[in-house]
């Protein structure tokens, strides 16, 4: 965005925990588990903020909550100043996995979200036909997600998120499962994308670089249950150029590495203490 993002909260995480009921195996009955702790993070209109932690820390629990898949067992978190109290076509999901219909062409998967909205047919087509040049699709319209490779199917994903014009993207380590050059590819072409529509960006990675390239802000997470540890404001004189290769980039990667280390660590004792009590 050419004039900086807003500085009120799109989104507010206040005291949010979350639990499980899972059955214990040692005592044969349900207990309760905690996947996220008094969660506090506030999340300003238009920016991009990328969400780190360790393995299990409950980060994908966080954007569900967000979401409105599931409620919080406390605490509330509000989209506008109002409480979420489910899912929304103000937010829109990518996911991992592609999560396409099969039995629909790109273009077809792209209007699904726009019939939801209840958008004339032709207008559906026009609008479909506008993100799949977005994300560079063009001709591709009729090809099934089978006749995609995975870099395509994500970018269909990813348009399909976009047409609707949700304010809010929440995205789940969408480029996890892409080749290290689709995945640079899609980082550039989901920047501009966010500079050009200015929306309010939640993307949760397991990759330091690509949170620190594409946040605007960093939250990073506690083991389980998680917490916010810290947030890093990332910041450069200019993304001009290799941004990978400025001396502030290999500063903030470092500084989060090191936070994320000790995180890590705790979460392979908490592993190992559960594995122990289980033999
Ligand atoms: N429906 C559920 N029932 C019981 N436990 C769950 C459920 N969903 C998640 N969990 C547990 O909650 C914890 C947090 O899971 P979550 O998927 O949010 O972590 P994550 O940080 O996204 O992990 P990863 O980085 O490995 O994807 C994990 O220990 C997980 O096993």
């Amino acid at each position: 965005m050419s004039d900086g993002p807003k500085t009120e909260s799109k989104i507010s995480i206040r005291g949010v925990t979350k639990t499980f009921g899972v059955r214990d195996a040692n005592l044969g009955r349900r207990s309760e588990f905690t996947a996220v702790s008094e969660i506090d993070l506030e999340v300003r209109a238009g920016e991009f903020l990328t969400l780190v932690g360790p393995s299990g820390c409950g980060k994908s629990t966080l954007l569900d909550l967000v979401a409105g898949l599931t409620a919080p067992a406390a605490g509330e978190i509000l989209l506008d100043g109002k409480p979420i109290t489910g899912p929304g076509l103000d937010r829109g999901i990518v996911f991992q996995q592609y999560a396409l219909f099969p039995w629909r062409t790109a273009q077809g998967n792209i209007e699904f979200g726009l019939e939801a909205k209840k958008i004339p047919k032709r207008e559906r087509k026009e609008r479909a036909r506008e993100f799949l040049d977005l994300v560079g699709l063009t001709g591709f319209e009729d090809r099934y997600p089978h006749e995609l490779s995975g870099g395509m199917r994500q970018r269909v994903a990813i348009a399909r998120s976009l047409a609707f014009d949700p304010e809010v993207l929440l995205m789940d380590e969408p480029f996890a499962a892409l080749d290290a050059q689709t995945r640079e590819s899609l980082q550039e072409e989901l920047l501009k994308i966010w500079e050009t529509t200015g929306k309010t960006v939640i993307f949760i990675t397991h990759g330091i670089d690509e949170a620190v390239y594409l946040g605007q802000r960093v939250a990073i997470m506690t083991s389980r249950p998680g917490r916010i540890k810290e947030i890093v404001d990332v910041e450069f004189d200019s993304r001009d150029g290799d941004l990978r290769a400025h001396p502030k980039f290999g500063e903030y990667r470092h500084h989060i590495w090191t936070r994320l280390r000790d995180e890590v660590a705790a979460a392979q004792a908490i592993e190992r203490e559960a594995v122990g009590s289980v033999g």
